[in-house]
């Protein structure tokens, strides 16, 4: 069974009552913590050291969607308990030198995610307390709301530094962000942004200085989106989601085949290897 999520065992989250038998049953994990605030619920990812997206944290996070939505859960605020860090992005270790089988069941998982967090009824915050590079912007962008934590860390679609390229759905979720002609030149150049830069294009929405001040903010932010009928809150995101979602829902095979025969070129895995080489030799 796939792994899940561990839950705040002292705060039992009203929504998630019913399920918490479904969760002994599953194997829990470690990799996402979610805890009870008022009507609402904060997840947070916890791989350390960098919160990178493997497979196994993918369908974590997947699965805590599909649990919240499923015990009626209004809002989330997505956020990270490693410090300095919000996400890594995805997992280079799962496209480098992969098997077949893991590799398909990777992008897959990241297709799913993907769908149910940009498309989620739930009212979503990010709170991005630390770096936020390619996939870790990818979902803080599925989010309703982005506030960042001010200071050094850094924000964006890197995924050319790496010789890779970021499938058209990245590319449709940062458009409908920061509009064409930032994504355009961003996703060239594979842009990372500070927090002041990426406050500036609208890639986030609020700067905060220190994370007490972040997390009213982001409660803050939470309850505003939440005090909107829900049913006119959702269709109003999706009237600018839709498109994206519907694109990719119909394509998603051929994305997969896409993205499974890059991965495997030559030219990838070089780029790749020399990319984790490059981050081991900086420790
Ligand atoms: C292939 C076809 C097309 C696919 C399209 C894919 C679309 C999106 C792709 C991605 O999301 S690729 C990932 C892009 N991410 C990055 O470029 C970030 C890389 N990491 C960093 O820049 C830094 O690690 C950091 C996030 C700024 C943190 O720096 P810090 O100094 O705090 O930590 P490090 O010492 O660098 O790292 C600690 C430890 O984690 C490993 N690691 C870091 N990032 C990743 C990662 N994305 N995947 C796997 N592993 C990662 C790093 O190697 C260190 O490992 P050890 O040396 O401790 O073993």
């Amino acid at each position: 069974m796939m792994s899940v999520t561990s839950i705040a065992r002292n705060k039992v989250l009203p929504f998630l009552r019913k399920s918490t038998k479904m969760q002994s049953t599953a194997s829990l994990s470690s990799l996402v913590k979610l805890e009870e605030k008022q009507g609402y619920a904060v997840v947070s990812m916890q791989k350390t050291p960098v919160n990178s997206l493997s497979l196994e944290m993918i369908q974590a996070l997947s699965q805590s969607l599909i649990e919240l939505e499923k015990n009626k859960c209004k809002g989330i605020i997505l956020t990270s308990a490693c410090p300095g860090i919000f996400s890594a992005g995805l997992d280079i270790r799962e496209m480098y030198q992969p098997t077949d089988d893991r590799l398909n069941q990777f992008w897959s998982s990241l297709q799913t995610l993907w769908l149910q967090l940009y498309g989620s009824k739930m009212a979503t915050v990010a709170l991005i307390n630390g770096h936020a590079p390619a996939g870790g912007c990818l979902l803080a962008m599925c989010c309703d709301s982005r506030i960042m934590l001010n200071g050094k860390s850094k924000i964006g679609l890197n995924e050319t530094k790496l010789g890779i390229v970021a499938p058209s759905w990245f590319k449709d979720t940062f458009v409908n962000t920061i509009g064409v002609r930032q994504s355009e030149r961003a996703l060239q150049l594979g842009s990372l942004f500070s927090p002041e830069e990426a406050l500036k294009i609208g890639l986030v929405d609020k700067l905060v200085p220190d994370m007490e001040t972040a997390t009213a903010v982001a409660e803050a932010e939470l309850k505003e989106f939440l005090q909107i009928p829900g049913m006119a809150r959702y269709l109003s995101k999706m009237k600018i989601r839709e498109a994206a979602i519907k694109d990719l829902s119909e394509t998603r095979e051929a994305d997969l085949n896409q993205f499974v025969n890059f991965a495997k070129t030559d030219a990838v895995q070089k780029g790749l290897g020399l990319y984790l080489q490059s981050l081991a030799k900086k420790n």
